[in-house]
């Protein structure tokens, strides 16, 4: 099988996992992402066929509302519930410790509010995300509002970084994110101390969120595939 028939079958069947546990009744966090994307799917698969009920979705983003919508699944806002249940959402690097880097689709600040205030954030990965350190295989994204792109990126360099502008694709000029702001990408050769790193990255004034999630996630779904057998293990 190709790699990318591989990483779909691992998504699905993580999404699938993910959506298996949401129960009736609840409030849902709905991330961002070509393996959330799945989850949402499921969730409005079981509510078309009655196996779940009463089921309010809160979307981390402009893609996560559409897909939500185009399967069914009725919507609210934070400003409607005094709690969330259950998030579910993916990542792009998760290290032994739960602690993620996000922000791949630069949803990571809408994704942030909504994962941190779930009662339980479930993560939703493929294999290939677990790494041992964060920032081995994946840049740190960086939202900033756009009059403060060049003192932002002075300053992560200044931390160690080399940070580069997430540019867009199909689309001439920078990426902006759902709140009209900008992506800036940035290497770390390592990252020692995520936790302070996510602190100091925060402090900078402009940046208004980065794709550190320490100390977020309470459940990791890994997809793996062995001998063309798919399975989810949880850690
Ligand atoms: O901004 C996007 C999010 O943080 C995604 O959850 C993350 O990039 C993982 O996406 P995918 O499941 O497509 O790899």
């Amino acid at each position: 099988m190709a790699d990318t028939d591989l990483s779909k079958i691992m998504k699905q069947e993580v999404g699938k996992a993910a959506a298996d546990r949401v129960k009736s009744n609840s409030i849902v966090g709905l991330g961002t992402g070509s393996t959330t994307a799945f989850a949402i799917q499921f969730i409005g698969e079981r509510l078309q066929r009655g196996e779940l009920k009463n089921i309010q979705g809160i979307p981390t983003s402009f893609q996560a509302e559409v897909l939500s919508k185009q399967y069914g699944i009725p919507l609210t806002t934070l400003d409607a519930v005094d709690h969330i249940d259950v998030a579910i959402d993916g990542a792009d690097e998760v290290d032994p410790n739960k602690n993620l880097i996000k922000g791949g689709g630069a949803a990571h600040t809408r994704e942030k509010v909504v994962d941190s205030l779930a009662d339980q954030f479930i993560v939703v990965v493929d294999s290939g995300k677990l790494v041992d350190k964060l920032g081995s295989t994946f840049l740190l994204p960086v939202e900033v509002i756009p009059m403060a792109m060049t003192p932002v990126m002075r300053k992560l360099t200044q931390l160690g970084g080399k940070p580069e502008l997430r540019m867009g694709v199909k689309k001439a000029g920078p990426v902006v994110t759902d709140q009209g702001n900008l992506v800036i990408d940035v290497k770390f050769d390592e990252i020692p101390n995520p936790e302070s790193l996510e602190k100091e990255i925060n402090n900078i004034p402009g940046v208004l969120e980065n794709g550190l999630f320490v100390g977020v996630a309470d459940v990791v779904l890994v997809g793996e595939v062995k001998a063309d057998q798919a399975s989810v293990r949880e850690f």
